[in-house]
């Protein structure tokens, strides 16, 4: 039996006639922060509800912490060590956060609450129900991980909230990498998934397309490039090896302030000397090599389109997440073995 964090194989998920997840097979490596990325409806909170036992798989296997998800008893023992954070919490609404807080404590154990709400803190003796979402947030992610657990399952974490706390929580996530801990992470936010990712698995309609370092991802991704003239160049003038597609206007110049120039942009994956020597062939007045966004190696090489917020667009089309499978009305309620009412944790 492995003893990797999470193992699927085959795994398959359908909601009567619906389509969750086909056919998963991944691996999570202990120590990893594993992305799960993917446009809305591809399947990732399926695979996650999946994987903490919220509902069972129509076939395949799937192993959290070397618990079969559809062993209810050794799954219940796994996720002892197991901290969940949901998108969306669905927390206790009537009750403070501080009483919710001991009420996870009592229940798995609480060995870092303090040291957690110094990072994140949300106003601990108001009603949760009156809590903005991101203090909910940061609430889930007190409780996600207050019992310390070595595996943290997380889907689309950081919705909700605002850029700080966002780095923060990144920094936090590697902090815990660091102390051996291993993450799934789903997100649909590519520059979040470059942050704090070492693999990446790229999931869409349901199936897996892509599992790739994202070291590699980069690489392959290259680099961009605009550059400024002060003199209209010819428009086949950087069609070079290594050069996709290439942009060139002959709008105003930001440098420059005028119309004379011309502008051009492009991804580049070669080698910097012979595009450098092709740049200055021309009156070069304004230079800028930015890494590429995943967002557009997404496109590139995954095809499926992009928000202007750089989120991965809906490429599915899919409206039908209706309720079509009866084993779900016990799941949709967050949790099966009764710890409903503060489903944020495991
Ligand atoms: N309870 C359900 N009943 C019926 N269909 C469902 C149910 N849950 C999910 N689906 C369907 O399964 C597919 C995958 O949805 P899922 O929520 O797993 O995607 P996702 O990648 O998490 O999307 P998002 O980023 O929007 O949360 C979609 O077609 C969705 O409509």
């Amino acid at each position: 039996m492995s003893t990797e964090p999470v193992v699927t194989d085959g795994l398959t998920k359908r909601y009567g006639p619906v389509r969750g997840i086909e056919d998963l097979s991944l691996t999570v490596r202990r120590g990893e922060v594993f992305g799960f990325l993917g446009p809305n409806g591809a399947g990732k909170t399926t695979t996650i509800r999946t994987l903490l036992g919220f509902q069972s798989p129509t076939s395949g296997t799937a192993r959290v912490l070397g618990a079969d998800v559809t062993d209810a008893a050794a799954l219940r023992a796994a996720r002892a060590n197991v901290g969940y954070l949901p998108s969306e919490p669905g927390l206790d609404e009537g009750v403070t956060g501080r009483r919710l807080l001991a009420y996870h404590g009592r229940l798995r154990g609480d060995v870092r609450s303090e040291e957690l709400l110094e990072l994140f803190d949300p106003p601990l003796d108001r009603k949760v129900g009156d809590y903005s979402r991101g203090n909910r947030q940061m609430l889930a992610i007190v409780l996600a991980f207050m019992h310390d657990p070595d595996l943290v399952i997380m889907d689309e974490p950081t919705s909700g909230l605002d850029p700080l706390k966002q780095e923060q929580f990144h920094a936090f996530v590697r902090a815990e990498q660091e102390r051996g801990k291993t993450f799934f992470f789903s997100s649909h936010v590519l520059s979040e998934v470059r942050k704090v990712c070492d693999r990446v698995g790229i999931i869409r309609e349901g199936r897996l397309i892509a599992l790739e370092d994202v070291d590699d991802l980069l690489h392959r991704s290259g680099k961009v490039v605009r550059a400024e003239f002060a003199n209209p160049v010819p428009a086949d003038a950087f069609a070079v090896d290594g050069a996709h597609d290439v942009t060139v206007g002959d709008g105003e110049s930001a440098a420059t302030g005028t119309r004379a120039g011309t502008t051009v942009s492009f991804t580049y994956t070669g080698p910097y000397e012979p595009l450098l020597r092709r740049l200055l062939d021309h009156d070069l007045v304004d230079l800028a090599i930015e890494e590429a966004p995943l967002e557009d190696v997404f496109m590139r090489f995954y095809g499926g389109g992009v928000d202007g917020d750089g989120t991965v667009a809906d490429v599915t089309g899919d409206e039908s997440r209706a309720e079509t499978d009866s084993d779900e009305t016990v799941a949709d309620d967050g949790e099966r073995d009764g710890e409903v009412s503060t489903g944020a944790s495991t």
